[in-house]
């Protein structure tokens, strides 16, 4: 039956992207370059509403779907709508976040899923939340549905983040049946939209955008079976373990609030700093950057798997954790300086170092 919901997920994702695409050219749902866009031409944004009708399709196949994953699916669809008319229109950040936390509730009382603590990740035994249990949860599930967003300005690069986040997910989860289904169907679907989203030649003339409408999304499902896995009686992994599997896209959005904030700028004003941005300006090429990112990615859910079976301290995984955040950032700051300094080299006719 799995396959079943697999095979429809795709298979629905693809129709609705082929049928959505000059639907969304005629009601002006593309994305226009210009400005600190990087795209060539109007390209349309119809990945989301495709992934979510594909993957609701995927999940209604399946017998015996847990009652709270129907909230998983009420709550995306309510962050897919909004996500959609901020792509055609742009709203306002605030009633965004609104949407957000509207989710993360949904997820709280519909899908029974609260972080009521946070494992051991001091080594001074396990830090429970108690009473500041439903705000940090609320708080966990904005940054990581914002990261997916923020990670998402490269093609197939959100996509590439969630079927790695996902299938870590699924791996350190033991195969949970429920998880194993859910994130199977969301990962079919995702390949789906990658489809018209992957960086090849042969789908050049097909391009199309998940927008906010698939990032937030897949920001959602990521952390809604994260914590899933990580906590209650059932729980098979470590919420530190969670971290090493969505590493990326949380480092790009804490280097970029760190970067926004020491500069005295709001860490909400988007912009042109994040890892894909930084890469692709040094000169690498748009499939380059996504390689890059995804291997770097690959090996951090790699060695999240590894401290989860050989049952490192979690005190020394979040701590090397910590470091790798850290050492991106010193990347980070370090190919923005070689690149402003490349910059003003080619200004004055001077050799270019990148
Ligand atoms: C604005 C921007 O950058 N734009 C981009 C973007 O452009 P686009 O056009 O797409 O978008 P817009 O600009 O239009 O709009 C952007 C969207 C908005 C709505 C605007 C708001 C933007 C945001 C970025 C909002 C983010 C909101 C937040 C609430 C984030 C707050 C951030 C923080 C830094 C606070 C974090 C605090 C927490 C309590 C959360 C902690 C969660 C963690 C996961 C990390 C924990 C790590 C620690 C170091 C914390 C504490 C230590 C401990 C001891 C505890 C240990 C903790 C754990 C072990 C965690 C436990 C975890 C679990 C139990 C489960 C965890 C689950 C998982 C990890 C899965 O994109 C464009 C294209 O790129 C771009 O150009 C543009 O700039
Ligand atoms: O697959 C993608 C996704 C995004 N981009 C570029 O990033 C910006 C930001 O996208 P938002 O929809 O505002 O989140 C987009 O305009 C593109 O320039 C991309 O190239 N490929
Ligand atoms: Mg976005």
């Amino acid at each position: 039956m799995i396959a079943a919901s697999i095979s429809i997920s795709v298979a629905i994702t693809l129709l609705f992207m082929t049928v959505l695409r000059p639907l969304a050219v005629s009601v002006g749902l593309v994305d226009r370059p210009g400005g600190r866009k990087s795209h060539v031409g109007e390209i349309p944004i119809v990945g989301g509403i495709a992934m979510f009708a594909g993957i609701f399709f995927g999940l209604a196949l399946l017998p015996d779907l847990a009652s709270g994953y129907w909230y998983l699916l009420l709550s995306g669809a309510l962050l897919v709508i909004v996500g959609a008319l901020d792509d055609r229109y742009d709203v306002p950040a605030e009633i965004r976040l609104v949407a957000q936390t509207c989710a993360a509730i949904i997820m709280v009382y519909g899908g029974g899923l609260v972080v009521w603590d946070v494992g051991n990740p001091l080594g001074l035994g396990t830090i429970s939340l108690g009473p500041f249990a439903l705000i940090f949860t609320i708080l966990v599930t904005l940054t990581v549905i914002n990261a997916f967003n923020l990670v998402d300005g490269v093609d197939g690069l959100a996509g590439s983040m969630a079927i790695i986040s996902l299938f870590s997910i699924v791996v350190a989860g033991g195969m949970a049946v429920d998880t194993t289904a859910i994130a199977s169907v969301v990962c079919a679907s995702v390949a789906g939209f990658l489809v018209f989203n992957y960086p090849v030649y042969a789908n050049r003339r097909l391009r199309s955008f998940m927008g906010d409408a698939g990032s937030t999304l897949l920001g959602l499902i990521v952390v809604w079976l994260t914590i899933r896995v990580s906590q209650g009686d059932s729980r098979s992994m470590s919420p530190v373990t969670g971290l090493w599997f969505v590493a990326v896209p949380l480092f790009d959005l804490f280097t970029c609030f760190v970067r926004r904030i020491s500069k005295g700028r709001s860490p909400f004003r988007p912009g042109r700093e994040h890892f894909h941005h930084l890469l692709y300006r040094a000169g690498f090429s748009v499939r380059q950057t996504l390689w890059v990112l995804t291997a770097i990615a690959v090996l951090y859910a790699a060695f999240g798997l590894l401290g989860h079976w050989a049952e490192f301290a979690e005190s020394v995984m979040f701590i090397i954790w910590l470091g790798c955040a850290s050492v991106q950032y010193l990347i980070l700051k370090k190919v923005a300086t070689l690149f402003r300094y490349n910059r003003r080299c080619s200004r004055s006719g001077g050799i270019q170092t990148i």
